[in-house]
């Protein structure tokens, strides 16, 4: 059965009564009624109900910017929502009563998306901080105690930390380990309900999965999950029931197992699904493809745009590699790969141990990233908080930070013009802003991607470089994002894409490079080989030892 409300036609229509699920189904461990939640007189929640069945996996989805985290919040006391109410095994909450304590006292358990870890503490800290310090007598801290309680959690999940790690050294797949791990540290039987912000969206593959195999065992032990997530393989993977979100309302909600990714992606825009080609069947056959067909070798290729020979920077070892111009070429490997550290060595940001690099036929030798951006290099990295996004600032100095210079004219600053062009790329980049002057730390999390591309699309590179160009960004957005991509390379822009999104290296890239510790394994060409015998090529390569760290 598929509920919905009234500005959603595509979606049968709920039957009478259904409306008050929440409060009805006995079997219902969370329920939210009327939630309303505004910023500043922006509806982010236009009341929302939700009720999620105990022991079952239940999905949040919906377009950048939809309300899904801010729900969330709400629920866990983070924010406190304007209206509604909130159910928890039976037990209703007023709103105004929920605060992150009386959620944790009510059993509520969350990952949020920023993760709320330390960087500059240990994973011992992080978990001591959460779940309180275990004291002797002198209350005097018992850090051998906390580090083998950390320890043996850890090496329950499976994962490959220790507790004396500082957390700022992890990859971002493990801190999301640790992150769920602490959350769960407290949580020995069904009574508790796990949520999850995304939780996955900085994991490779084979990492997301063990994850999400780790859940649904769970959930067949009775815990009650609420997922975020933006990855339509996974909801059909392991989700129960989905609740569909569309501007700050539920579009629809129903069994997975119902409902077929066309009839979500209309309730997440609201518009009948344009179809797409996703095989990549009307992308035409780039040079830079046949050459390194096995049976079109006859085709001359192109000058390479770009030639990498033998570069070496921890953890790559004599990677060669070139793009064409208009070629999309991707980077697959598990994580520690050395993935990053090719597009970081491109950019001026990891130091060569050995190796030479051309673009144009010139030698790149950049001492710095500003060297490979006056060189006509964009970069647009996969730690979009840390490296990318100028949280404080609006959304309009963050897509002018590229080409701030041409706004000066003697020495006045064209502050209109520079709103005015701001204004257009937040239109044509489809990002969901109250304006040019909110700051981007408002934005959801895949706006805030979106303005860090529009920020560098905007200057037509010549190489562009992106890492994990569109992790915690929805699928209709991903899709405008492709889109950019294939019209920057048909102007003869080389793009290199590092992802761990294994669908998306499918669907974009002319061809894709395997990287295994280092050094190039494989080289597919997906349109070819298909998206399985790429992920076979990623997955066969996963080391029997713990992956090497890439640099910062
Ligand atoms: N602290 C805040 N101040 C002002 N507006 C906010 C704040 N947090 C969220 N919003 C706004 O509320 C709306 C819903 O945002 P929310 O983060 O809940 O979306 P989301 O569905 O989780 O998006 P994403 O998938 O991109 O993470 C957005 O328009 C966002 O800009």
């Amino acid at each position: 059965m598929a509920a919905h409300d009234e500005n959603c036609p595509s979606v049968p229509a709920a039957p009478a009564g259904t409306e008050g699920v929440v409060d009805q189904a006995s079997s219902v461990a969370l329920g939210a009624h009327g939630l309303v939640k505004t910023f500043a007189g922006a509806t982010a929640l236009a009341g929302v109900d939700l009720a999620v069945q105990a022991g079952t996996i239940h999905a949040l989805l919906g377009g950048n910017g939809s309300g899904k985290s801010t729900l969330i919040k709400c629920l866990a006391g983070v924010y406190q929502a304007d209206a509604g109410t909130i159910t928890v095994h039976g037990e209703d909450i007023p709103v105004r009563q929920m605060t992150p304590r009386r959620a944790r006292e009510a059993g509520l358990r969350f990952v949020h998306q920023d993760l709320g870890l330390f960087d500059g503490l240990t994973v011992a800290e992080n978990f001591g901080l959460d779940s309180g310090f275990p004291v002797n007598k002198l209350r005097g801290i018992r850090w051998e105690a906390l580090r083998r309680r950390v320890d043996e959690l850890l090496a329950s999940y499976g994962i490959e930390v220790r507790a004396t790690d500082p957390v700022g050294t992890l990859r971002p797949s493990q801190k999301t380990m640790v992150a769920v791990a602490r959350a769960l540290a407290d949580q020995q039987d069904s009574e508790f309900a796990l949520l999850l912000d995304e939780p996955t969206a900085s994991l490779p593959e084979d990492e997301s999965r063990e994850l999400m195999a780790a859940l649904r065992a769970r959930a067949n032990r009775g815990q009650t999950i609420v997922l975020v997530t933006h990855r339509f393989r996974e909801i059909s993977e392991v989700a129960d029931d989905v609740t569909v979100f569309r501007d700050g309302r539920v579009a629809g909600r129903g069994p997975v197992a119902e409902m077929s990714t066309a009839t979500i992606v209309e309730m997440m825009s609201g518009a009948p699904r344009m179809e797409e080609s996703s095989s990549g069947t009307n992308r035409p056959v780039h040079p830079a493809q046949r050459n390194s067909h096995p049976d079109g070798s006859s085709v001359d290729s192109p000058a390479p745009l770009f030639e990498a020979t033998n570069l070496s920077s921890f953890p790559l070892s004599g990677v060669n590699l070139t793009v064409a111009p208009g070629e999309i070429l991707g980077l697959a490997g598990l994580a520690g790969s050395g993935r990053s550290t090719v597009l970081r060595a491109i950019f001026g940001d990891a130091p060569l141990n050995s190796g030479s690099m051309n673009l144009n036929g010139v030698s790149h030798q950049p001492s710095s990233p500003a060297d490979a951006v006056r060189s006509g290099i964009a970069y647009v990295p996969e730690n979009r908080h840390r490296d990318a996004a100028f949280l404080d600032l609006p959304v309009r100095e963050n897509v002018s930070a590229t080409v701030i210079a041409r706004y000066w004219r003697r020495f006045v600053m064209n502050r209109r013009l520079e709103r005015e062009e701001t204004q257009d790329l937040i239109l044509k980049h489809s990002v969901r802003t109250d304006g040019t002057e909110q700051p981007i730390s408002r934005l959801s999390g895949g706006n805030q991607q979106k303005v860090i591309l529009a920020r560098w699309l905007r200057r037509n590179p010549r190489l562009l470089l992106l890492d994990e160009p569109t992790q915690g960004v929805d699928v209709m957005s991903r899709r405008d994002i492709y889109r950019s991509l294939r019209s920057s390379a048909a102007q003869g822009c080389g793009v290199l894409v590092a992802s761990s999104d294994l669908d998306e290296l499918a669907e974009i890239c002319d061809r894709v490079l395997v990287l295994v510790e280092g050094r190039v394994a494989a080289e597919l060409i997906p349109e070819d080989s298909g998206r399985d015998v790429l992920a076979a090529a990623v997955m066969s390569a996963a080391p029997d030892h713990p992956a090497p760290q890439e640099g910062p």
